[in-house]
């Protein structure tokens, strides 16, 4: 008898030890995909062994990394972004790049994986905190902004691949005139703005990580997260 091929379930898994991770698991619940995927709310290494994927939620940086250091999983979440693809939104952000400026005094720990440096609360404090819409690159009805939340968001400050990286694909500016007047976007060493500064970039992607400065997990829109399961992780599954 002929044997068809069984489809596997994918498992993502939420890091939950802080911050938004609730909202992305309702997010991700909602997805009608022809595969099954099982959530796991990870907070244990056993629970990040059986994951194919990972979110890491906006939230606080510092306190993420804290906690990850305090469960044992600092180390374990280096090795697993090495070869699965990862989403990082906004303090998730912070934690995916090499490097950042504004960091905790005494400094943070992160996670690295995508080639970037960001600017921790790089447009300011909780009251700067703004929306506005974002046109996006990538996502299903594309011609259809997104509803960008940013709340303390990193500034993204420079991209820096090597050679041996994936490249990185830019997937969403920020438009200047659309921002807030509390927000301004200025080059450090320039009064004009140049819209290929990497300052006016808030979603990128590099190979199979994602990186998002705002919050997609906040809005109704389940766009990005469909865009995660099926660019980044089902193709690179199959
Ligand atoms: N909304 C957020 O995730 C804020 C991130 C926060 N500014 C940090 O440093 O971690």
């Amino acid at each position: 008898m002929q044997q068809t091929a069984v489809r596997q379930d994918v498992t993502i898994g939420i890091l939950a030890l802080q911050g938004a991770f609730a909202e992305h698991q309702v997010m991700l619940q909602k997805l009608s995909l022809k595969r099954r995927v099982v959530i796991v709310l990870v907070r244990t290494l056993e629970d990040l062994q059986k994951c194919d994927a990972m979110v890491i939620p906006g939230g606080e940086s510092t306190t993420i990394a804290l906690l990850a250091r305090l469960a044992g999983l600092l180390e374990p979440l280096r090795e697993f972004l090495k070869t699965k693809p990862v989403w990082g939104t906004c303090a998730g952000a912070i934690l995916l790049a090499q490097s950042i400026e504004g960091a905790k005094k005494g400094g943070q720990e992160l996670l690295g994986g995508i080639s970037v440096t960001v600017e921790r609360n790089g447009w300011g404090s909780q009251v700067e905190s703004f929306e506005a819409p974002l046109e996006v690159e990538g996502l299903r009805e594309s011609n259809r902004p997104f509803h960008g939340v940013f709340i303390r968001a990193p500034v993204i400050l420079s991209l820096s691949p090597s050679p041996s990286d994936p490249p990185i694909q830019v997937l969403s500016r920020i438009s200047a005139s659309l921002l807030p007047s509390s927000q301004t976007i200025v080059s450090p060493d320039e009064d004009d703005t140049d819209p290929r500064d990497a300052r006016t970039i808030v979603a990128l992607r590099q190979g199979h990580h994602l990186l998002t400065t705002f919050h997609p997990e906040l809005t109704k829109d389940d766009r990005f997260h469909d865009y995660f399961v099926r660019e980044c992780v089902l193709l690179t599954l199959s």
